[in-house]
């Protein structure tokens, strides 16, 4: 069990998926999976609904974040945040856009005035936010606005990572059209993203010279600027300047070789230059286990690697092991040396 004072703040996320359901779990586990203290900011009387209908048995307290360690001995806190919540599992409902961002806004304004340690979010139907009106692509980007609001000394450049026992990765595009990967895809992109996840394995993760290795865009990573020239002219370039300051980065490398067993041993962390070529290794090998945690903030942010699960809200189905996993990791990466 974390020691540290201060227990995690969990967003509401989705109210028609999953979350609720893993948040509830969780609760219920925490001594048997040592889970670190945390409260959730949502609708107490939705969780409790959400509860009832899974069969669980689980007091649910309406709590400030300062009382909140106390309750999590005997109740699930929970800081009522926005409107009151339907429980309707698996039907997407437009009136719960706005509980569902206050819940992540408010979770920040949490750790930033020191009531919380780390933001845990649940997943999130982005499609269904765009239709309310929310202009970032993702939890990550739009965290790296809220950073900048709430330490304004910051230039937040957030990196998502999905980080998993067996296999680490970093997208260095994240949330466009496949399209537009190509256009995205500069030097200085590259050089941002692979220089924080360099600092952040070497700060938050304890690797002493983390091992990057850069996956090439194209087919064979371009046979010389034959199959595309991207990664010839910008990968290659930013490898090269890289390892001139001292980073451990390879590549490009042809990015269909890269995830067998033994080509996972040779690095830290991959980066691949588009979402899906990271993610579908990421999640194919470790989709129970891996934590989506976001790199280059101020505050420490994680998150389980799956999204709603609209199928299976409300049934008890859900799998806790990569909430559970990003609960621990929030735990750990924020309260350094406080086992
Ligand atoms: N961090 C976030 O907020 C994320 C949000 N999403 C959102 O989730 C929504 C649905 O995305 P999908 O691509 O369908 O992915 P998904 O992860 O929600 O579901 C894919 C499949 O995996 C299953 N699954 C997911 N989590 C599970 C768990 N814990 N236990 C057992 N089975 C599980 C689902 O039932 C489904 O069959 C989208 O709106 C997307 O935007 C997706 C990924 C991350
Ligand atoms: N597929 C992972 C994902 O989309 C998570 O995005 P975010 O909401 O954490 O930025």
């Amino acid at each position: 069990m974390i020691s540290g004072k201060k227990p995690l703040v969990v967003t509401c996320g989705e109210p028609a998926g999953i979350g609720p359901d893993i948040t509830l779990m969780a609760w219920l586990q925490r001594k048997d999976l040592a889970l670190p203290p945390f409260y959730i900011r949502s609708d107490p009387g939705f969780l409790s609904r959400r509860a009832e209908r899974m069969g669980l048995e689980i007091p649910v307290q309406a709590c400030n974040p300062e009382d909140a360690r106390s309750v999590f001995k005997t109740a699930l806190p929970v800081v009522l945040t926005g409107d009151p919540i339907e429980d309707r599992p698996g039907e997407e409902q437009a009136s719960t856009a706005r509980a569902v961002l206050q819940s992540i806004e408010q979770a920040v304004e949490d750790v930033a005035r020191g009531a919380a340690s780390a933001v845990v979010t649940n997943p999130i139907n982005k499609a269904a936010l765009y239709d309310a009106g929310f202009d970032h692509p993702g939890h990550t980007e739009y965290l790296g606005a809220l950073a900048e609001t709430h330490w304004p000394d910051t230039i937040a450049r957030p990196v998502m990572m999905i980080a998993g026992p067996e296999l680490m990765v970093v997208p260095v595009t994240i949330h466009i059209p496949l399209k537009d990967v190509p256009s995205n895809l500069t030097e200085k992109l590259i050089l941002d993203t692979a220089r924080i996840a360099a600092a952040d394995l070497k700060s938050r993760f304890g690797i002493a010279e983390p091992r990057l290795v850069l996956a090439g865009l194209n087919p064979h990573a371009g046979e010389d600027g034959k199959i595309g020239t991207e990664d010839r002219d910008v990968i290659a370039p930013a490898v090269a300047k890289l390892r001139d300051e001292g980073i451990d980065a390879r590549g490009p490398l042809p990015a269909d070789t890269l995830f067998h067993p033994q080509a996972r041993k040779t690095f830290d962390c991959v980066l691949g230059m588009y979402h899906d070529q990271v993610l579908v290794p990421a999640k194919t090998i470790g989709f129970d286990d891996s934590v989506n945690v976001t790199l280059g903030l101020p505050f420490v942010r994680t998150s389980p690697d799956h999204g709603t699960a609209y199928d299976i809200a409300g049934t008890g189905k859900a799998r806790l092991d990569s909430f559970a996993a990003a609960l621990r990791m929030a735990g750990v990466l924020s309260n350094p040396g406080k086992f």
